[in-house]
């Protein structure tokens, strides 16, 4: 929707819209505001910390709505040691204790993912999670954004949090993706042009994106936080949020004020490479290592970036009938149940597992170095994740290179990075 402000007050970008919504009033980039949290989220690592602080520091007898809370285990689901699965338990049973209705267990996949699936995050919602990509959110048009457990058992036991309400850096597209480039590479392309603190405690707004599936704005929007936004915001409009009620009072505002305008030609767009070991570390994939061929043994294709059904079906489209190249394991780990049975459905599983996937339990996997695939020293990991850190999936000997799926399916024929684009079609 394109709306213009009432007749008496400036336009707002989407963040200033929602934060204004949830204060009450009208507020602008710069002020501090404490506002109405529409729904909190809590997962597995730091929830216990969470329960802690409210029931002990904040001694609260419970949370402020059960309704708009919820719990995912799914970080290192199913549990690796019998320290996380007592951490675990003890979440577990404050869950079922609270009697809270989105509690979602073992498997059900990654707390973004489900609570996207789920539509407990809308249009101009305000929602707070115990997770730096908590932007995710903003992919339906809520204003997402991570905090630290004392100011989420906060929010928990009130239903308040405060915000220094952002200002905003446009990305504004133009243009359709051409085959082989994929929404991965335009969210890499944003950290290659706004580097990894070019949006900090800023919101990212982008427009353009009204072809995007909920999925391709997962992609960007899970990411806003790899150039320090506070929150990523797309623009609610398209065929993704038709079946969504956009508030009256929500959508671009012509005249709303930006720090900063990135314009992206999509149609331009090459496949993109994040080389070891920063997000910004980006190259069109054609040029990494000055066009040297890069051997990788490990590929690795899932997370809340990029492991949804729609992920796994394009790596399929390029692995149906060819195998996985010896010597290198592939890794998939669907990022929710609703992902894994859509693939086992249509089939994407069988193409998956006969190209000799091995396929993990709906959750965060591995993209923290914890379990169901940890990285030895001196593996060499394409990961379709947010993150390429040293140690981030395991030995700070290993390196990672983030990537699209696309680059994946084909990097994990071939054993090194590969254009999908230059393995053509598949054979079957
Ligand atoms: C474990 C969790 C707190 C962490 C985060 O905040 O993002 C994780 O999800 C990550 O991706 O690094
Ligand atoms: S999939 Fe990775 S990036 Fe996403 S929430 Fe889980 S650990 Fe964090």
């Amino acid at each position: 929707m394109t709306l213009s402000p009432p007749q008496t007050q400036p336009a707002q970008t989407l963040a200033e819209q929602i934060l204004s919504h949830a204060c009450g009033r009208p507020t602008f980039a710069g002020e501090v505001v404490t506002c109405a949290v529409d729904l909190a989220m809590v997962h597995d690592s730091i929830a216990p910390a969470v329960i802690r602080i409210l029931t002990g520091d904040l001694g609260a007898a419970g949370v402020w709505d059960r309704e708009r809370v919820a719990v995912a285990i799914d970080h290192v689901a199913p549990a690796a040691t019998i320290q996380t699965a007592t951490a675990q338990d003890g979440v577990r049973r404050w869950a079922i204790e609270q009697d809270l209705p989105h509690f979602f267990e073992t498997g059900r996949g990654i707390c973004h993912q489900v609570i996207l699936e789920e539509r407990l995050a809308r249009p101009g919602m305000l929602v707070v999670g115990s997770d730096s990509h908590s932007t995710a959110y903003g992919a339906a048009g809520a204003f997402g954004t991570g905090m630290g457990a004392t100011d989420i058992a906060l929010a928990l036991a009130t239903g308040q949090t405060w915000l220094r309400v952002p200002e905003t850096v446009l990305v504004r597209a133009r243009g359709e993706l051409r085959p082989g480039v994929s929404a991965k590479d335009v969210a890499l392309h944003i950290a290659r042009e706004l580097r990894a603190d070019g949006a900090t405690y800023e919101a990212v707004e982008y427009h353009g994106f009204d072809a995007f599936t909920l999925g391709e704005r997962t992609t960007l929007t899970s990411m806003a936080v790899e150039v320090g936004a506070k929150a990523g915001i797309v623009a609610p409009t398209g065929p993704a949020l038709a079946s969504y009620d956009v508030p009256e009072w929500f959508g671009v505002q012509p005249g709303a004020s930006y720090r900063r305008v990135l314009e992206v030609d999509l149609g331009a767009l090459e496949p993109q490479i994040a080389a070891p070991s920063f997000v910004d570390n980006v190259t069109d994939l054609g040029a990494v290592a000055g066009g040297d061929p890069i051997a990788v043994n490990v590929v690795y294709l899932g997370t809340c970036t990029n492991g949804r059904h729609e992920d796994m079906a394009a790596a399929a489209r390029i692995l149906r009938g060819r195998r996985v190249a010896r010597g290198v394991r592939l890794i998939v780990v669907p990022a929710s149940s609703q992902a894994l049975q859509q693939a086992a459905e249509d089939g994407t599983l069988s193409v998956l597992l006969e190209a000799g996937a091995a396929i993990g339990t709906p959750g965060c996997g591995a993209c923290i170095g914890r379990h169901m695939g940890v990285l030895a020293p001196g593996d060499v990991c394409l990961f379709t994740g947010n993150r390429n850190f040293r140690g981030r999936m395991g030995s700070p000997e290993a390196q990672i290179y983030l990537g699209s799926p696309e680059v994946a399916a084909a990097t994990a024929v071939t054993g090194f990075l590969t254009d999908p684009r230059a393995l053509g079609a598949s054979p079957a």
